[in-house]
Formats: C-alpha cells, sequence, structure tokens
C-alpha cells in the first residue's frame, strides 16, 4: 500500500480536528501507519518551513549519530541526517512550536476519543522535544530501524515533512516502512512530501529506512510517550544508574 494520496485528502478540503482523529484512529487500527495530508495548509506549512530553513542557515544542527558498518568491505555510514532538538519556546520559532500544537491537539484528542481513552491500548501523556532533521542529500540515508525496539516508553511516532516539490524519482529519500503485522511483503512507501503528517506506531511493529536523499530533505519528528511503559522505562533506567 503506498500513502501517496488519501481518498480523504482531496486537495484544499481543510479537514476539521474531529475528522483527522477519526482517520489517525481508524488508520493506527488497522494498519499502525497513517498520512495526513495538507495538514497546516500552504501558507502555515511555508512559515514552518522558512524557520527551518534559518536555523539551518545558523548551522545550529548537529550530525545524527554516524555509526559505521563495514558493508561488503567499504566504509558505510549509518545515517547522514543531522539534527537539531527543539522546544519551540526558542526565539523566531513560533511557527513550528504552532505546528507541535496542532500535532499535540490530534494526538491527546485522539487518545481521548477512542474506546477507554486509549489509542492502541495506550495512555499517551506526554512527548520528546521536536526533532529537526535535515538529510543534506548527496546519498544521505537511514539504514533500516526500529525507534523504539526496547520499550523505552515512546509509542507513537509522528514525522511532519516540509520538502516542497518534492520528486522521489529523482530526489529519492523514501520512507519505506515494513509494517510487520501486514500480509506478504506488502510494504508502506511514504513520499516526505510538503504539508504531509505520518504517524505510526514506534516500535518493533515497524521497522523502517529512509532511502538515499538527493536534495536536503527536511522534517520535525515529535515521538509521544505511553504513561505506564514511560514510568518503567524511567525506572529501569534509575535502578540502572545506581547498580
Ligand atoms: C541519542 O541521540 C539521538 C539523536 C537523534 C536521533 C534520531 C533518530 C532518528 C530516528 N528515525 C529517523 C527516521 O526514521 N526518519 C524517517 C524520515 O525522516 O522519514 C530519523 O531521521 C532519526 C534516532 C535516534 C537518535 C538519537
Ligand atoms: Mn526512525
Amino acid at each position: 500500500i503506498s500513502f501517496q494520496q488519501n481518498p480523504w485528502s482531496a486537495k484544499g478540503h481543510r479537514k476539521d480536528l474531529d475528522e483527522i482523529c477519526r482517520n489517525v484512529i481508524g488508520d493506527m487500527d488497522a494498519y499502525g501507519v497513517c498520512v495526513v495530508d495538507n495538514f497546516l495548509g500552504e501558507d502555515k506549512g511555508k512559515a514552518v518551513l522558512k524557520e527551518v530553513l534559518q536555523l539551518y542557515d545558523k548551522g545550529v544542527f548537529r550530525d545524527g549519530q554516524l555509526v559505521s558498518s563495514r558493508g561488503s568491505g567499504d566504509l558505510k555510514t549509518i545515517r547522514g541526517d543531522q539534527i537539531i532538538w527543539i522546544d519551540g519556546k526558542e526565539k523566531s520559532c513560533n511557527n513550528i512550536q504552532q505546528l507541535i500544537s496542532q500535532v499535540d491537539a490530534v494526538v491527546m484528542r485522539a487518545n481521548r476519543m477512542t474506546n477507554n481513552g486509549k489509542m492502541g491500548m495506550y495512555n499517551i501523556n506526554g512527548r520528546t522535544k521536536a526533532m529537526v532533521a535535515c538529510y543534506p542529500g548527496l546519498g544521505s540515508h537511514y539504514v533500516k530501524h526500529v525507534d523504539n525496539p526496547n520499550q523505552d516508553g515512546r509509542c507513537i511516532t509522528a514525522i511532519y515533512y516540509l520538502n516542497l516539490n518534492w520528486n522521489v524519482r529523482e530526489n529519492g529519500g523514501l520512507l519505506r516502512i515494513f509494517p510487520e503485522g501486514w500480509l506478504g511483503d506488502k510494504v508502506a512507501d511514504i513520499e516526505p512530501i510538503f504539508d504531509r503528517l505520518l504517524f505510526f506506531w514506534s516500535d518493533r511493529r515497524n521497522p523502517h529506512e529512509v532511502q538515499p536523499a538527493y536534495d536536503t530533505r527536511y522534517a520535525i519528528t515529535l515521538w509521544y510517550f505511553d504513561a505506564k511503559e514511560r514510568a518503567e522505562a524511567c525506572r529501569r533506567y534509575e535502578k540502572e544508574r545506581h547498580s
């Protein structure tokens, strides 16, 4: 299944919060993956992109971890994105802050709307800061991985893409998810197109990779915590620290 264009994201049709939440709940329960297109609308989307470009031009992005591995003899870098963590309260980031609040509104409302107030049996009570990431092109990529393989508390990955006129055929940078619950070798191919919001379960159900990008590719990621799993992860961490 490829999530290029969802039936409900008819161009220009502004969805209200309730409708988006119903889509998110339905898709997360059915597929473990959900795409919402035209999330902010063109003007607000461009205002967020402008702030991200300003941050990038200030040179505040840091290289993501480079873990090199011997692939067929030559040294292969595992990831090539550059990142900066922001909480949105920084100066000249208030459009990014508005994006964060909008994503929070969808996640928290969806969490309340589902049966017994849980989406996918989670009780979401917090999230990480926003990770603004740039894959600088030149083939930068991220090998297949799981965001939360060991119950660190993160249950939902939310990624907002900022790439105007992105064409995967020439620019690459496709996000390919290999949902473990899907029949056969079906995959979810997500193009990182402008004003697209993506949700997927952060655990081992969704191994995923970022294929080599040949142009600068921007995204803003938020990871949402499940109260119980996060509390247990913190307890484990405290115990290790004192052992
Ligand atoms: C301990 O410090 C850090 C700092 C930053 C980290 C960033 C990631 C990460 C994970 N996933 C993706 C991804 O899947 N992107 C999909 C897409 O862009 O379409 C990505 O770009 C980045 C993982 C661990 C980190 C640890
Ligand atoms: Mn990831």
